[in-house]
């Protein structure tokens, strides 16, 4: 079997958690798969207390990673201090995912991890992204995929995988922007990542409702009906596995999770609140429907700890094993 291409690994926000957990994780990971390279500042990693090798090229990842943090080095131009984002550093950080992602476009990645990065100062710097989902999105929009086109944004945590139809919408705005095309392509985009980067050949899915009781027979709510009712029927039309939608309040729990292999969640909250609760410090948050394999921890930069050693690297190692079995998901095709 060929060896995967090492997974690129974007250091995030520096002057939060991202450096000193990205150091955590490689040491959890060192004797293990998958290997990853750290594109980011190697200066900043040194001080994280594990090696640092500067490498040149991704190819060199395999052979670093046993003894040291492979890094890619692009330094940042000011002074890191934890806790206290720098306006100046914010280029460099979007640049980050840029060389992370164009390693994965040309195959020299088999995936792109990304550590958090601090949305307010990249917004005071330009970036006109929600995040990384819709940039990475964006970065990929001309690299020919045969699926249908994402980006959608998938939580899991231990046997939950809950997918959005709408991300970082004001919850005023969800009952406008949930659409029957909007819920329709959502669905595909997951039926479709199940098989491909899962290996979940007849994957179920379920379908949370909007309102609560999923709208009491329409007496408390009609989006259930003229909203979800139709793009369920188009879905089945089209072969997926779908159910009706389910009163959200009780589809998360132990037995009914068993039922489904990944929930469609209507908004930001009924979709993380389950998934932090399940699991705090382990969820990750994927991006579905791209050309490309993407993951992260579910957590942001923690500017409250960082630099603290409190930090807790859970979340991004099972942001980099997930990343991992999806690109050989993707590779055993
Ligand atoms: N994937 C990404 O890039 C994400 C970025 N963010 C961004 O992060 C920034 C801060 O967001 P917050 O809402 O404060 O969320 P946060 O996740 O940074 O912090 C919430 C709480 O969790 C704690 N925490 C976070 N990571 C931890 C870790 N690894 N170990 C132990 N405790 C940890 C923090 O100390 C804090 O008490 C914002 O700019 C937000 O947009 C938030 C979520 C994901
Ligand atoms: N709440 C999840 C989050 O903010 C992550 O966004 P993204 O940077 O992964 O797009």
């Amino acid at each position: 079997m060929p060896v995967p291409a090492p997974l690129a690994l974007s250091m995030g926000e520096p002057a939060g958690v991202g450096p000193e957990i990205i150091a955590a994780a490689w040491s959890a990971l060192k004797a293990e798969w998958p290997v990853f390279a750290v594109v980011g500042d190697a200066a900043l990693m040194r001080r994280q207390g594990q090696p640092v090798q500067a490498i040149p090229s991704i190819d060199m990842a395999a052979e670093v990673f046993a003894r040291a943090i492979p890094v890619l080095d692009h330094p940042l131009p000011d002074a890191v201090t934890a806790g206290t984002p720098s306006l100046r550093n914010a280029g460099v950080v979007a640049d980050w995912i840029e060389q992370a992602v164009s390693l994965a476009v040309a195959g020299d990645a088999s995936g792109v991890v990304t550590a958090p990065i601090a949305k307010a100062p990249l917004y005071a710097a330009g970036f006109r992204f929600s995040g990384h989902t819709e940039f990475i999105a964006e970065l990929t929009a001309d690299i020919q995929f045969a699926d249908t086109r994402g980006p959608v944004m998938m939580l899991t945590a231990r046997d939950l995988r809950a997918c959005l139809v709408t991300i970082h919408s004001p919850l005023a705005e969800v009952p406008q922007l949930v659409t029957e095309e909007r819920v329709t392509r959502t669905a595909r985009v997951v039926h479709e990542a199940m098989r491909r980067d899962f290996g979940i050949a007849q994957p179920r899915l379920a379908l949370a409702g909007l309102n609560p009781h999923a709208g009491e027979s329409g007496s408390i709510g009609l989006e259930e009906i003229e909203v979800l009712g139709p793009a369920v029927a188009r879905l089945r039309g089209e072969g997926i596995r779908i159910t009706d939608p389910l009163p959200a309040d009780t589809m998360f729990h132990d037995e009914a999770r068993a039922t489904y292999d990944a929930a469609i969640c209507l908004y930001h909250d009924q979709a993380l609140i389950p998934v932090k609760t399940l699991d705090f410090w382990g969820g990750v948050n994927a991006t579905l429907g791209l050309p490309i394999v993407r993951t992260s921890p579910d957590h942001g930069t923690g500017f409250d700890i960082a630099g603290k050693g409190m930090a807790r690297p859970d979340s991004l190692i099972a942001a980099i094993r997930l990343a991992g079995q999806m690109a050989a998901a993707r590779a055993a095709r």
